[in-house]
Protein backbone atom coordinates (compact mmCIF):
# COMPACT_ATOMS: atom_id res chain seq x y z
CA UNK A 1 0.00 0.00 0.00
CA UNK A 2 3.01 2.49 0.61
CA UNK A 3 3.13 3.29 -3.16
CA UNK A 4 -0.17 4.16 -3.14
CA UNK A 5 0.00 6.22 0.10
CA UNK A 6 2.95 8.14 -1.81
CA UNK A 7 0.67 9.04 -5.16
CA UNK A 8 -2.10 9.86 -2.75
CA UNK A 9 -0.10 12.21 -0.78
CA UNK A 10 0.92 13.73 -4.01
CA UNK A 11 -2.29 13.63 -5.39
CA UNK A 12 -3.75 15.23 -2.21
CA UNK A 13 -5.60 18.62 -1.35
CA UNK A 14 -1.77 20.23 -1.26
CA UNK A 15 -1.00 19.89 -4.97
CA UNK A 16 -4.23 19.91 -6.50
CA UNK A 17 -3.95 24.03 -7.33
CA UNK A 18 -0.91 22.29 -9.55
CA UNK A 19 -3.35 20.64 -11.80
CA UNK A 20 -7.04 22.78 -11.54
CA UNK A 21 -5.83 26.65 -10.94
CA UNK A 22 -9.17 27.32 -9.88
CA UNK A 23 -8.45 25.38 -5.94
CA UNK A 24 -6.98 28.94 -5.58
CA UNK A 25 -10.45 30.71 -6.58
CA UNK A 26 -12.61 33.23 -4.57
CA UNK A 27 -15.39 30.94 -3.56
CA UNK A 28 -13.91 27.29 -2.85
CA UNK A 29 -15.35 25.23 -0.81
CA UNK A 30 -15.40 23.94 2.04
CA UNK A 31 -15.23 26.64 4.81
CA UNK A 32 -15.10 27.35 8.16
CA UNK A 33 -18.28 29.06 9.28
CA UNK A 34 -17.81 31.71 12.14
CA UNK A 35 -21.43 31.42 13.62
CA UNK A 36 -20.91 35.56 14.68
CA UNK A 37 -20.41 36.57 11.38
CA UNK A 38 -22.80 34.64 9.25
CA UNK A 39 -25.91 37.14 8.32
CA UNK A 40 -29.95 36.81 9.38
CA UNK A 41 -31.28 36.91 5.75
CA UNK A 42 -35.21 37.27 6.25
CA UNK A 43 -35.62 36.86 2.42
CA UNK A 44 -34.84 33.14 2.50
CA UNK A 45 -37.18 30.67 2.69
CA UNK A 46 -37.58 27.31 4.01
CA UNK A 47 -35.97 24.61 2.63
CA UNK A 48 -38.56 21.88 0.93
CA UNK A 49 -36.84 18.53 -0.21
CA UNK A 50 -39.47 16.61 -2.10
CA UNK A 51 -38.01 13.20 -3.02
CA UNK A 52 -39.62 9.76 -4.43
CA UNK A 53 -38.09 6.61 -2.54
CA UNK A 54 -38.11 4.84 -6.19
CA UNK A 55 -35.41 7.51 -7.60
CA UNK A 56 -32.82 5.48 -5.83
CA UNK A 57 -30.77 3.26 -8.41
CA UNK A 58 -27.58 2.13 -7.22
CA UNK A 59 -24.90 2.46 -4.38
CA UNK A 60 -21.24 2.49 -5.73
CA UNK A 61 -17.78 2.82 -4.40
CA UNK A 62 -16.17 5.46 -6.84
CA UNK A 63 -12.83 5.26 -5.01
CA UNK A 64 -13.27 8.63 -3.15
CA UNK A 65 -16.31 8.08 -1.52
CA UNK A 66 -19.27 5.87 -1.66
CA UNK A 67 -22.53 7.55 -3.37
CA UNK A 68 -26.33 6.83 -3.74
CA UNK A 69 -27.13 7.75 -7.25
CA UNK A 70 -30.41 8.13 -8.42
CA UNK A 71 -32.87 8.82 -11.64
CA UNK A 72 -32.53 11.97 -12.68
CA UNK A 73 -33.95 12.04 -16.03
CA UNK A 74 -37.65 13.81 -14.41
CA UNK A 75 -38.04 15.51 -11.86
CA UNK A 76 -39.19 12.99 -9.77
CA UNK A 77 -37.22 14.15 -5.95
CA UNK A 78 -36.40 17.78 -6.23
CA UNK A 79 -35.30 20.42 -3.58
CA UNK A 80 -36.66 23.91 -3.41
CA UNK A 81 -36.91 27.03 -1.28
CA UNK A 82 -34.41 28.10 1.23
CA UNK A 83 -32.16 30.20 -1.06
CA UNK A 84 -32.44 28.36 -4.51
CA UNK A 85 -34.55 30.05 -7.52
CA UNK A 86 -36.24 27.53 -9.34
CA UNK A 87 -36.08 23.66 -8.59
CA UNK A 88 -33.30 21.41 -8.66
CA UNK A 89 -33.32 17.84 -9.30
CA UNK A 90 -31.64 15.16 -6.55
CA UNK A 91 -28.58 13.09 -8.35
CA UNK A 92 -26.78 11.49 -5.58
CA UNK A 93 -25.65 11.58 -1.95
CA UNK A 94 -22.06 11.06 -0.82
CA UNK A 95 -20.09 10.91 2.07
CA UNK A 96 -16.81 12.81 3.94
CA UNK A 97 -15.24 11.06 6.99
CA UNK A 98 -11.56 10.91 8.51
CA UNK A 99 -9.17 8.29 9.45
CA UNK A 100 -10.85 9.14 12.99
CA UNK A 101 -13.68 10.28 14.99
CA UNK A 102 -12.59 13.24 16.06
CA UNK A 103 -12.56 15.08 12.33
CA UNK A 104 -14.01 13.77 9.17
CA UNK A 105 -16.14 16.58 8.15
CA UNK A 106 -15.82 19.08 5.43
CA UNK A 107 -17.22 22.55 6.65
CA UNK A 108 -16.31 23.40 10.41
CA UNK A 109 -18.17 25.64 12.90
CA UNK A 110 -15.86 27.86 14.83
CA UNK A 111 -13.19 25.78 14.06
CA UNK A 112 -15.17 22.74 15.35
CA UNK A 113 -15.04 19.32 12.88
CA UNK A 114 -17.57 17.22 12.95
CA UNK A 115 -17.00 13.37 12.53
CA UNK A 116 -18.05 13.14 9.20
CA UNK A 117 -20.58 15.32 6.71
CA UNK A 118 -22.99 13.96 4.14
CA UNK A 119 -23.68 15.88 0.87
CA UNK A 120 -26.97 15.34 -0.92
CA UNK A 121 -26.33 16.62 -4.47
CA UNK A 122 -29.15 18.06 -6.70
CA UNK A 123 -28.55 20.38 -10.39
CA UNK A 124 -30.32 23.51 -11.92
CA UNK A 125 -32.99 21.47 -14.14
CA UNK A 126 -35.12 24.42 -14.57
CA UNK A 127 -32.34 26.17 -16.77
CA UNK A 128 -29.73 23.30 -17.56
CA UNK A 129 -30.43 20.41 -19.30
CA UNK A 130 -28.12 17.68 -17.47
CA UNK A 131 -26.09 17.36 -14.55
CA UNK A 132 -22.65 17.89 -15.92
CA UNK A 133 -23.62 20.86 -18.18
CA UNK A 134 -24.91 22.54 -14.84
CA UNK A 135 -21.73 21.19 -13.07
CA UNK A 136 -20.32 23.85 -15.17
CA UNK A 137 -22.09 26.93 -14.33
CA UNK A 138 -22.64 29.53 -11.15
CA UNK A 139 -25.78 28.42 -10.14
CA UNK A 140 -26.22 24.72 -11.88
CA UNK A 141 -25.52 22.92 -8.22
CA UNK A 142 -27.20 22.65 -4.94
CA UNK A 143 -25.40 20.81 -2.21
CA UNK A 144 -27.16 20.35 1.16
CA UNK A 145 -24.66 19.66 3.68
CA UNK A 146 -25.41 17.67 7.19
CA UNK A 147 -23.22 16.68 9.60
CA UNK A 148 -23.00 13.39 11.48
CA UNK A 149 -21.96 13.94 15.18
CA UNK A 150 -20.53 10.69 17.17
CA UNK A 151 -23.48 8.99 19.29
CA UNK A 152 -26.02 6.89 19.46
CA UNK A 153 -25.72 4.66 16.11
CA UNK A 154 -28.36 5.62 13.54
CA UNK A 155 -31.13 3.24 11.99
CA UNK A 156 -31.13 5.16 9.00
CA UNK A 157 -27.87 5.59 7.94
CA UNK A 158 -27.74 1.46 8.83
CA UNK A 159 -29.60 1.08 5.29
CA UNK A 160 -26.49 2.31 3.52
CA UNK A 161 -23.92 1.03 5.82
CA UNK A 162 -24.57 -2.60 6.05
CA UNK A 163 -24.31 -2.63 2.32
CA UNK A 164 -20.96 -1.27 2.18
CA UNK A 165 -19.08 -4.96 2.73
CA UNK A 166 -20.76 -5.79 -0.75
CA UNK A 167 -19.43 -2.80 -2.54
CA UNK A 168 -15.55 -2.53 -0.77
CA UNK A 169 -13.52 -2.42 -4.36
CA UNK A 170 -13.53 0.76 -6.27
CA UNK A 171 -15.85 0.70 -9.02
CA UNK A 172 -18.00 -1.24 -7.20
CA UNK A 173 -21.88 -0.64 -7.54
CA UNK A 174 -24.92 -2.97 -6.46
CA UNK A 175 -28.55 -2.44 -6.48
CA UNK A 176 -30.53 0.06 -4.61
CA UNK A 177 -33.64 1.14 -4.33
CA UNK A 178 -36.65 2.12 -2.32
CA UNK A 179 -34.59 4.72 -0.04
CA UNK A 180 -35.67 8.42 0.67
CA UNK A 181 -32.55 10.60 1.38
CA UNK A 182 -34.83 12.63 3.97
CA UNK A 183 -34.67 10.08 6.56
CA UNK A 184 -30.79 10.92 6.60
CA UNK A 185 -31.99 14.91 7.64
CA UNK A 186 -32.63 16.39 11.24
CA UNK A 187 -35.46 17.39 12.74
CA UNK A 188 -34.57 21.27 11.96
CA UNK A 189 -34.03 21.96 8.53
CA UNK A 190 -32.40 25.58 9.17
CA UNK A 191 -29.55 26.32 7.29
CA UNK A 192 -26.52 28.42 6.39
CA UNK A 193 -26.28 29.03 2.82
CA UNK A 194 -23.14 30.34 0.69
CA UNK A 195 -21.44 30.70 -2.41
CA UNK A 196 -18.88 28.08 -3.53
CA UNK A 197 -17.29 24.99 -5.36
CA UNK A 198 -16.99 21.28 -5.55
CA UNK A 199 -14.78 20.49 -2.71
CA UNK A 200 -12.40 17.39 -4.67
CA UNK A 201 -11.29 18.08 -8.37
CA UNK A 202 -12.23 20.05 -10.68
CA UNK A 203 -13.44 22.15 -7.93
CA UNK A 204 -15.85 23.64 -10.13
CA UNK A 205 -17.23 26.83 -8.40
CA UNK A 206 -20.56 26.14 -9.19
CA UNK A 207 -22.37 24.85 -5.92
CA UNK A 208 -25.06 26.99 -3.88
CA UNK A 209 -24.23 25.16 -0.46
CA UNK A 210 -26.52 24.98 1.51
CA UNK A 211 -25.23 23.58 5.64
CA UNK A 212 -27.84 22.10 8.12
CA UNK A 213 -27.26 23.77 11.38
CA UNK A 214 -28.35 20.65 12.94
CA UNK A 215 -26.06 17.03 13.01
CA UNK A 216 -27.45 13.64 12.37
CA UNK A 217 -25.96 10.92 14.98
CA UNK A 218 -23.32 8.31 13.95
CA UNK A 219 -21.46 5.71 15.63
CA UNK A 220 -18.18 4.67 15.46
CA UNK A 221 -18.98 1.10 14.32
CA UNK A 222 -20.42 2.72 11.44
CA UNK A 223 -18.24 5.05 10.81
CA UNK A 224 -15.08 2.23 10.91
CA UNK A 225 -17.25 0.44 7.94
CA UNK A 226 -17.02 3.70 5.52
CA UNK A 227 -12.94 3.58 6.78
CA UNK A 228 -12.92 -0.21 5.29
CA UNK A 229 -14.14 0.75 1.81
CA UNK A 230 -11.21 0.46 -0.45
CA UNK A 231 -9.72 3.16 -1.95
CA UNK A 232 -8.42 0.57 -5.36
CA UNK A 233 -9.47 -1.47 -7.30
CA UNK A 234 -9.38 -5.46 -7.63
CA UNK A 235 -5.89 -5.51 -9.52
CA UNK A 236 -4.46 -3.06 -7.46
CA UNK A 237 -2.62 -3.58 -4.16
CA UNK A 238 -5.43 -3.18 -1.59
CA UNK A 239 -5.32 0.68 0.69
CA UNK A 240 -8.32 1.72 2.32
CA UNK A 241 -10.16 5.08 1.94
CA UNK A 242 -9.29 6.11 5.30
CA UNK A 243 -10.20 9.83 4.29
CA UNK A 244 -11.65 11.69 1.88
CA UNK A 245 -11.85 15.25 2.95
CA UNK A 246 -10.89 18.42 1.88
CA UNK A 247 -10.03 21.33 4.92
CA UNK A 248 -11.58 24.28 5.06
CA UNK A 249 -10.66 27.40 2.25
CA UNK A 250 -10.24 31.16 2.61
CA UNK A 251 -13.67 33.01 2.83
CA UNK A 252 -12.22 35.72 0.36
CA UNK A 253 -14.67 38.01 1.78
CA UNK A 254 -17.73 35.99 0.82
CA UNK A 255 -20.85 36.37 2.91
CA UNK A 256 -22.55 33.27 4.81
CA UNK A 257 -26.36 34.01 5.53
CA UNK A 258 -28.80 32.37 7.52
CA UNK A 259 -32.70 31.54 7.51
C1 LIG B 1 -21.44 18.68 -6.25
C2 LIG B 1 -21.29 17.21 -6.04
C3 LIG B 1 -20.05 16.69 -6.71
C4 LIG B 1 -20.00 16.62 -8.12
C5 LIG B 1 -18.85 16.12 -8.75
C6 LIG B 1 -17.75 15.72 -7.97
C7 LIG B 1 -17.80 15.81 -6.58
C8 LIG B 1 -18.95 16.29 -5.96
O1 LIG B 1 -18.99 16.31 -4.59
S1 LIG B 1 -18.54 17.57 -3.77
N1 LIG B 1 -17.94 17.03 -2.42
O2 LIG B 1 -19.71 18.36 -3.55
O3 LIG B 1 -17.53 18.25 -4.54
C9 LIG B 1 -16.49 15.17 -8.58
C10 LIG B 1 -16.67 14.74 -10.01
C11 LIG B 1 -17.41 15.80 -10.81
C12 LIG B 1 -18.83 15.94 -10.26
C13 LIG B 1 -19.58 17.09 -11.00
C14 LIG B 1 -19.62 16.77 -12.53
C15 LIG B 1 -18.23 16.51 -13.10
C16 LIG B 1 -17.46 17.83 -13.09
C17 LIG B 1 -18.17 15.88 -14.49
O4 LIG B 1 -18.42 16.80 -15.52
C18 LIG B 1 -16.75 15.28 -14.56
C19 LIG B 1 -16.27 15.14 -13.10
C20 LIG B 1 -17.55 15.42 -12.29
ZN1 LIG C 1 -18.96 15.95 -1.16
Amino acid sequence: CHQFRLLQCVAGPAHWKEVFPVANGDRQSPIDIKTEETKYDPSLRPLNPNYDPASAKIILNNGHSTSVEFDDTVNKSVLTGGPLSGTYRLRQIHFHWGSNDEAGSEHAVDGMKYAAELHVVHWNSEKYSSFVEAARQSDGLAVMAVFLKIGECNPQLKKITDRLDTIRIKGKRALFTNFDPSCLLPKSLDYWTYFGSLTVPPLLESVIWIVLREPISVCSEQLAKFRSLLSTAEDEVACCLLRNYRPPQPLKGREVRRN
